[in-house]
């Protein structure tokens, strides 16, 4: 699905974070919580989906608001599928626990919500992970290098022989061993060009999920540049707030689709350069 898009020169994701305190007033006039924000990412979807690679709703964001917001998420979900369903729909959810407890979470994900992909962290490991791993015909994005300003804490540590940073090994477990269904792809932020160039350069062309690109301060040129792959594809470039929140009046589906094509234009610059 992705490789469809990107041939079309689609490399935009638009993040579905629908915090319901900041959905603008003609949207919760639509009346319940679930309805103001199905009737949000609806109008934005409507909007955006010949321009995107994919959506991405953050789980975070339904799960605040409770039974209402669970059910306005799998009514999004069940909308693309219905109305654009060559456009895949990544949960970021960052699951993973034992593997036991993770049949319910692949379950949740992919059997009853119906998502494309689920972003989760590697911490537990591959054995741990083996019941996301093994449906081939889902993606598993897997973080390893993220956005935040506090992620090499952790992520850069050295390990190994080698004292390779953390998030290089785990790139090169993903892509050499657990990724025996072709089904991975990885987190790598923005706001971390020359990690995400390091990572490529480790990867292949496999896929990587790249958020952090606006209110985050990741810059498009670097990012394209670090992140494309042979191809001059394998991008999926995150961005929520820069789009859904592009305006706050009525018109905030119509700006969603401006901040949507600019940001898509300026990849397309980068990228023919
Ligand atoms: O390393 C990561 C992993 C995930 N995210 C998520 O992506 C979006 C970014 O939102 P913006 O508004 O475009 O900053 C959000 O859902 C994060 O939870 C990330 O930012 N960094």
């Amino acid at each position: 699905m992705l490789e469809q898009r990107w041939q079309q020169g689609k490399f935009v994701c638009v993040g579905l974070d629908s915090d319901y305190e900041r959905l603008p007033a003609i949207a919760k006039r639509a009346g319940s919580v679930e309805e103001a924000i199905f009737v949000f990412n609806r109008e934005i979807i409507d909007a955006t989906h010949d321009l995107v690679c994919a959506y991405k709703p953050n789980s975070a964001f339904y799960e605040a608001q409770g039974e209402d917001g669970l059910r306005a998420l799998a009514r999004t979900v069940r909308y693309i599928k219905e109305r654009y369903a060559a456009i895949p729909v990544i949960l970021d959810a960052k699951r993973a626990d034992i593997g036991s407890t993770n049949h319910g979470y692949v379950s949740s994900a992919f059997d009853h919500l119906g998502v494309d992909a689920i972003t989760v962290h590697p911490y537990l490991g591959k054995e741990a992970l083996a019941p996301f791993l093994e449906r081939k015909e889902k993606g598993i994005i897997v973080l390893a290098k993220t956005s935040n300003p506090g992620a090499g804490e952790l992520q850069d540590l050295p390990v190994g022989e080698a004292r390779e940073p953390l998030y290089q090994v785990v790139a090169r477990h993903i892509a050499s061993d657990w990724n025996a269904q072709g089904n991975c792809a990885l987190v790598i932020g923005a706001t971390y060009p020359a990690d995400l160039a390091k990572v490529r350069a480790l990867i292949g062309d496999m896929p990587i999920l790249i958020p952090g690109i606006g209110a985050q301060g990741g810059e498009i040129a670097a990012t394209v540049t670090a992140g494309k792959d042979s191809r001059g594809w394998g991008m999926i470039i995150n961005s929520s707030r820069g789009i859904i929140y592009a305006s706050h009046g009525d018109d905030f589906a119509g700006a969603s689709r401006q901040a949507t094509e600019q940001l898509s234009a300026e990849i397309s610059r980068q990228l023919s350069h």
